[in-house]
């Protein structure tokens, strides 16, 4: 049998950065998935059990003798599937020694965080049961759609879909939800693979990928909103790549420095994310009330770039994005950690489609890559498939 699990990208509307500190932000899942494949191996005596990983997107493939992980990994990490826990001290040692031995080529090395997550993940909830596990993802990664997430909550989903600690009908075809119980173990997990990855996660990018929808969070803390407006977003790709990690720690770092200053930037944010939670759950019953909405979200987008800006997470070529689109009278923000990556730009309903075209192609010219994606679908999802 074969599990396969798909987790969703995501887009911030508002809060990133400030949401690690505590105050709201407001995210929401995009039709770009990450797509993990787990298949047990049946056991041979020709060759010795291992654990293959192959991430597709990178074109590169890992093996480790299951001998080795066991090695690495305390017996009493493989019996906690239900009970989502952090890597220790010690065992992020043993992981780091493991991945150090695969001599990742330098231009690669982001993929060491995600590796290291996987192994975790794995170890944790599977064991050291032989397996070949192979993902792939429509997502650009390092890019502030939440890549690592996704991953992070499809490995969850696909280990967990094998154990006890989760119910799921195996027999039925095509892709399908977990339940709340369940939903809400993988999100636990993921979380924890994201703190691997992140160093310190506000949570938000694996709840909004576990769950779906749009939603907005503080402290750890999730509400579902029920938005009538359906926005449309362009996304540009500076393809500047960039770390969540270092942007996360630099923000930290600048709090330190200036901790008065600081506090009011993320009240201030979590004004503008609050604002926007009512503002996208307000009734739009005619086309004027859905232009008074949409010029509202762009007048809290352009309030919340000012204030990542200066929390130092803008880049030369957002601030590109952002005059060139400004020369058409479109609103925008960076997305995610910033420093590069992806810049949303809001499409208002009435806006002409030559227009859209226009800013599409300068965008482009400059070198960005410019995509839109559906916004507010489902969130992680798991299929089954029976080999005959
Ligand atoms: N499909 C994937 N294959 C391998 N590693 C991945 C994949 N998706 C995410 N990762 C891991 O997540 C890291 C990117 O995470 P991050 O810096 O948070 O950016 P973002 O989440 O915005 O894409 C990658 O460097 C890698 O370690
Ligand atoms: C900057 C932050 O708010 C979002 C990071 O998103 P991404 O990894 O850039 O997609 C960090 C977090 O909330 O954990
Ligand atoms: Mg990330």
């Amino acid at each position: 049998m074969e599990v396969k699990a798909r987790a969703p990208g995501k887009i911030i509307l508002a809060g990133e950065h400030a949401v690690v500190h505590g105050s709201t932000a407001v995210a929401s899942s995009i039709d770009l998935y990450t797509y993990v494949s787990l298949r047990f191996s049946t056991p041979s005596s020709e060759n010795e059990e291992s654990l293959r990983l192959l991430l597709k997107d990178t074109a590169l493939e890992f093996e480790w003798p299951i001998s080795r992980i066991r090695e690495a990994f305390p017996e009493s990490v493989s019996l906690l599937s239900s009970t989502p826990n952090s890597c220790s001290v010690e065992c992020a040692k043993s992981i780091a020694s493991l991945v150090e031995e695969l001599n990742i080529p330098e231009a690669k090395i982001g993929l060491a965080s995600g590796v290291a997550a996987f192994l975790w993940l794995y170890s944790s909830i599977q064991g050291f049961k032989p397996a070949t596990v192979v993902i792939n993802s429509d997502l650009p990664l390092g890019s502030g759609l939440g890549s690592s997430a996704a991953f992070c909550v499809a490995l969850a989903a696909a280990f967990l879909a094998v154990t006890d600690s989760v119910s799921v009908d195996v027999i039925r075809q095509g892709w399908h939800s977990f339940g709340e119980k369940e939903l809400d173990l993988v999100n636990k997990w993921a979380f924890e693979g994201e703190k691997i990855i992140h160093g310190k996660p506000s949570g938000i990018d694996n709840t909004v990928s576990s769950y779906g929808n749009i939603i907005s969070f503080k402290s750890g803390n999730l509400t579902r909103m029920k938005s009538n407006a359906s926005l449309k977003m362009l996304i540009t790709n500076t393809r500047v790549g960039r770390n969540t990690k270092a942007l996360v720690a630099g923000v930290s770092e600048r709090m330190l420095r200036h901790p008065d200053a600081m506090a009011f930037v993320f009240t201030a944010v979590d004004s503008i994310s609050k604002e926007l939670t009512t503002v996208l759950q307000s009734p739009t019953p005619d086309e004027l009330s859905v232009t008074t909405l949409e010029e509202k979200v762009e007048e809290l987008m352009e309030m919340n770039q000012g204030l990542l800006q200066s929390m130092g997470v803008s880049h030369a070529t957002i601030e590109t994005v952002l005059r060139t689109t400004l020369k058409y009278k479109l609103s925008s923000k960076l997305t995610g950690a910033g420093g590069g990556g992806c810049v949303l730009t809001l499409l208002p309903t009435l806006l002409s489609p030559t227009v859209v075209d226009k800013v599409i192609a300068e965008l482009e010219s400059n070198g960005f890559q410019c995509f839109t994606a559906g916004i507010g679908g489902n969130g992680v999802e798991i299929s089954f498939e029976h080999s005959s």
